[in-house]
């Protein structure tokens, strides 16, 4: 059978391979160029002639996401990278210990749980709206330009931390966080972190973790703090609910189900340690908003490019608002979310097109033969549908690739289209099931998808439908998606400056 030796993939420089590239390029782009010129599964090289292979292909990411899950684990380095930031959390954790952590921490994510979050939602994107509309009325003409990253990257922490720890953000506690989180992606992985991540390819997986507790360089630094900061944080709120709970004081939040469920005696087998608590909390800081900030601040800037695609949004969003109140309610229900087409249609056109997490490192665990669902051509021109990927190869789960790979979503998949979603049938013309929603995977898939992904969607909608419903919003510079797993907005030419996104707002017309 062909192996990964036969597979095509962009020319490499010596010594460097493909990766300088990829930070002069930003890593999205180029992955996306060359999904164009060779195919759903194509080789990357790494330093000193390391070899990847990147998988955007329906059949291959099933078997790799579901059907084979734990015989794909996380490269160490990866892991220990995570370790780093967040301790021993259900991201970096394998095998039982992931299936341990999750089966503890799956309750939290409930349907019952999420959509008793709808309120907070609401009231955080109000805060939003009042913010911006503070901003207009302090401007000469009733417009102005705002940086709509930097207000929501709080505004989600803020429901976060309501929501899933039960906590206000009015105190040094969430002033501490807010700092913690004001350009987290930019301060963990800057631009050139790239050359750092391709380094450890070469370093065993044993000496990363002592070196990345010493290394003076100034993101790994932070990676330190960021660490120990959310532990500290953590600890606070663990030993809060462990009291509240004592004292009979019961509150459904992500926190307390966890410091519960760990206590209970079913659990007695498989209990989490006091670190890998916290770690989970340090973990769910980021999974849980920075995510949510991303594809809202993508989702708006596609708004604010597409005009029709708003105004039609707006005209959904304020007509289901006036039946609302017609019914004497005052705010929409999780149902009233659903009843609106065109906003499912575009969250899952943005998400689609921005998902938050670009890409994600896997490895063979043992040799395997990958399923293709399109063919791919070797080096030699022959067509092939099956992979044979011995053990130790490092592939690389590419969904912004899969998320538009045109076998899949037809010629305009590179196209910001939430009509596509309104067709009869569905538009992702693969029968494999990729993603936990619309065949998308942006949430990932199988054994371990994003836990967030109902909670996700809901506060993203309740945030889309404020803004909308009050802002008229305009793009104003040439934005760059960068990043290599987590992806952030910067501007042409401010590099420098760090994720922003800046829109020109103006108050939505009532006529
Ligand atoms: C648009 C928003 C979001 C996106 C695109 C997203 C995407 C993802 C992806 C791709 C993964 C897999 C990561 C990996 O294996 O390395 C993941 C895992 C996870 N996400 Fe999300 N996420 C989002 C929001 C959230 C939210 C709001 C929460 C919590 C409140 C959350 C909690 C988690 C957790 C706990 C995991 C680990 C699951 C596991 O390993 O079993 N996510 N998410």
């Amino acid at each position: 059978r062909p192996s990964i030796s036969h597979i095509r993939g962009p020319r490499p420089e010596l010594f460097f391979g493909n990766v300088r590239h990829i930070i002069k390029r930003s890593n999205v782009e180029a992955m996306l160029e060359w999904q164009e010129e060779f195919g759903s599964v194509f080789r990357f090289q790494g330093f000193f002639g390391s070899k990847k292979l990147i998988v955007a292909d329906p059949k291959a990411l099933h078997h790799i996401l579901n059907t084979a899950a734990y015989e794909f684990p996380k490269p160490g380095a990866f892991r220990a990278v995570i370790r780093a930031i967040s301790g021993p959390n259900i991201v970096a954790a394998e095998g039982d210990d992931h299936k341990k952590q999750r089966r503890l921490m799956s309750p939290a994510f409930g349907v019952r749980e999420t959509k008793a979050y709808l309120s907070i939602f609401k009231a955080c994107a109000e805060k939003v709206v009042m913010k911006w509309q503070d901003a207009v009325v302090h401007s000469d003409d009733q417009s102005t330009v705002v940086d709509v990253h930097h207000t929501l990257l709080p505004a989600t922490l803020e429901a976060l931390c309501e929501a899933t720890f039960d906590f206000q953000m009015d105190n040094k506690r969430g002033d501490d966080l807010r700092k913690l989180y004001a350009n987290f992606n930019n301060d963990a992985f800057p631009p050139n972190a790239a050359i750092l991540a391709a380094l450890l390819d070469w370093i065993p997986t044993c000496i990363i973790t002592p070196l990345l507790r010493i290394l003076p360089v100034k993101n790994v630094a932070f990676i330190r703090k960021h660490r120990r900061q959310s532990y500290e944080i953590a600890a606070e709120i663990m030993a809060e609910k462990s009291h509240a709970i004592a004292e009979g004081r019961e509150s459904r939040d992500l926190c307390s189900l966890l410091v519960k469920a760990n206590a209970s005696e079913k659990v007695k087998d498989f209990q989490l340690t006091q670190e890998e608590l916290y770690a989970q909390s340090s973990v769910v800081f980021i999974a849980g908003h920075d995510t949510t900030a991303g594809t809202l601040t993508f989702g708006l800037w596609q708004l604010a490019r597409h005009v029709g695609v708003q105004t039609r949004l707006r005209e959904e969003v304020r007509a289901t608002l006036a039946a609302i109140r017609a019914r004497g309610k005052a705010e929409p229900s999780v149902e009233d979310m659903e009843s609106m087409p065109y906003l499912q249609a575009v969250m899952k056109e943005t998400l689609r097109l921005h998902p938050a997490v670009a890409q994600i490192a896997r490895s063979a665990g043992k040799d395997c033969v990958l399923p293709l669902s399109y063919p791919v051509e070797t080096a030699s021109g022959e067509l092939i549908r099956h992979i044979a990927v011995p053990k130790g190869t490092e592939i690389v789960v590419a969904i912004s690739c899969y998320n538009r790979n045109k076998n899949v979503w037809g010629e305009d998949a590179h196209v910001f289209r939430p009509d596509r979603w309104l067709a009869e049938e569905q538009p992702s013309k693969s029968k494999t099931s990729v993603g936990v929603i619309g065949n998308i995977a942006s949430f990932l898939s199988g054994t371990r998808s994003c836990l967030g992904w109902k909670f996700a969607m809901l506060e993203m909608q309740s945030f889309l439908v404020e803004i909308i419903d009050q802002f008229e919003l305009r793009a104003t510079k040439e934005i760059r998606p960068w990043g290599d797993n987590l992806v952030y907005p910067l501007v042409d030419g401010e590099e420098e400056k760090g994720a922003q996104m800046p829109l020109r707002i103006s108050p939505a017309s009532r006529d």
